[in-house]
């Protein structure tokens, strides 16, 4: 009987899951620089919407801002040693824009650059591939007092932001995503307002969301000129995969609508050059302030296409046609399991969006950038924390990966969401995706099972490879 000591958990390592990854398959994790960080008044950085709108009463649980969040400014040598405790061949963590340019635009932050820069040089040092994105949601709070991103002033600012860096860290970044998910960016923090910068208008989305797209564009090739011939550069959407309740023709009708509202609407103006035929329209608003040459510009051709997926959309069509954005999900599915965030556990629903994407679109190569689940997590002050469910979502999410290779999608590597718990937007502190459990009372970092987990599946990889 093999009486090694093993992680404080008994994990039960897939070998044979391990085994279905190709050769030089990226193992990594996530996290982004509003959600983790903290230091909001440290070091120059400048305010960002998520600053003003976490601030505002009634706007996120609690109170929660992000001014101290998981504290990773001032831990990035231990939450790296993580890193490499977890085995991870890369991390991927966003830039915070306050931080590089605190006005948006004009006067650089020196300190802003030297954090990255040491960031990035640590990661080096330690093994593990440094993946910048260079927008997860902090826009800077003086270009949204000019409108944000209804102004497409802002678009040029963001390629101005995105030059600035890649000057810097250009040379050792393994790979630069643009954006992170500019349809949250756009219909939560536009047009619903559940999102910074909170407005309301289903029109201002839609502008937003082109604005959104027409920055990512002019970044492409101020990015391309400023790094190594061959940095692979992209963009992560999320993409919801969207099924139908019924056999029904209103139900085929709304699962085409829903697909356009969560998906297209980015996916076709990227990698079609066009925005999808009757989007407008189905949402009953304006095309955007569409100028010559945006399409062209907004698809520039990428080098992968990061897909960030949680979940699914189940649809029962309704009677009479509804707005593409109130084709309206089923009720709770009997005999289905939801993490605590209320998304159905789908895993069918990545292999399958991860075949479609492949063979709908001119993706080349693909990374899912997040993947996980948020689960009420507890720590008794012991040597870790169990969670099961955790496990078995990571098992089964990573099941559906395995399943798209074996069907030949271009699939080059995994990020769990997230590295350790954080500061989860409009939900605070009270949602944890983490794989390692922070305690804020002490910013104690303690490995989740999932996370032991996690790591005796990459070490078993590595052990194949
Ligand atoms: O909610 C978990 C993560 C979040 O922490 C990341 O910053 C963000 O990139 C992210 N995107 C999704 C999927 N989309 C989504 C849907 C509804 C609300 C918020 C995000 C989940 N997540």
């Amino acid at each position: 009987m093999d009486i090694t000591p093993k992680a404080p958990i008994q994990t039960q390592v897939d070998t044979d899951l391990a085994r279905r990854f190709p050769p030089r398959f990226l193992w990594g994790a996530a996290t982004a620089s509003y959600q983790i960080e903290g230091a909001v008044h440290e070091d120059g950085r400048g305010s960002s919407i998520w600053d003003d709108f976490s601030a505002t009463p009634g706007k996120v649980f609690e109170g929660h801002t992000g001014e101290v969040a998981a504290d990773h400014y001032h831990r990035v040598e231990e939450d790296t040693d993580l890193m490499v405790r977890l085995g991870l061949s890369a991390y991927r963590f966003s830039i915070a824009w306050p931080r590089i340019v605190p006005e948006g635009r004009g006067a650089i932050n020196p300190a802003g650059l030297d954090f990255y820069d040491r960031l990035v040089d640590t990661l080096l040092e330690k093994g593990i591939q440094p993946f910048a994105t260079l927008y997860h949601w902090d826009l800077p709070s003086p270009l949204e007092r000019a409108g944000g991103w209804l102004n497409r002033e802002t678009a040029y600012a963001f390629a101005d932001y995105t030059e600035i860096v890649a000057r810097r860290l250009g040379d050792r970044v393994a790979s630069w995503i643009t954006l992170n998910e500019p349809w949250c960016s756009a219909y939560l923090g536009y047009g619903i307002g559940v999102h910074a910068p909170g407005r309301t208008d289903r029109q201002g989305a839609i502008d937003a969301a082109h604005h959104l797209l027409l920055g990512h564009g002019l970044a492409v090739p101020r990015l391309r000129a400023q790094v190594p011939a061959g940095t692979p550069v992209g963009i992560t959407l999320i993409v919801n995969p969207v099924y139908g309740a019924d056999e029904r023709a209103e139900t085929a009708r709304d699962v085409k609508l829903a697909h356009a509202f969560s998906n297209a609407w980015f996916l076709d103006p990227i990698y079609r050059g066009s925005y999808p035929e009757g989007f407008f329209e189905a949402m009953a608003l304006n095309p955007p302030p569409i100028q010559e040459g945006d399409l062209e510009i907004i698809s520039a051709p990428l080098d992968f296409l990061g897909v960030n997926n949680y979940s699914r959309t189940l649809i029962r069509g309704a009677q009479e046609q509804p707005l593409a954005d109130s084709c309206q999900a089923v009720a709770p599915i009997p005999n289905a399991c939801y993490t605590d965030m209320g998304w159905e556990i789908y895993p069918h629903g990545l292999r399958d969006l991860l075949v479609n994407v492949a063979r709908d679109y001119p993706v080349g190569n693909i990374y899912v950038t997040e993947n996980g689940a948020a689960f009420p997590d507890t720590w008794d002050g012991g040597e870790t924390i169990n969670d099961p469910r955790r496990v078995s979502y990571l098992r089964s999410y990573l099941t559906a990966c395995a399943e798209a290779l074996e069907q030949g999608v271009p699939l080059r590597g995994y990020f769990v969401w997230s590295l350790m718990d954080n500061f989860e937007w409009a939900e605070g502190y009270a949602k944890r995706f983490g794989i390692v459990y922070v305690d804020y009372s002490t910013q104690r970092r303690i490995i989740k099972e999932s996370g032991y987990w996690y790591a005796e599946l990459l070490n078993a990889f590595n052990n194949n490879n």
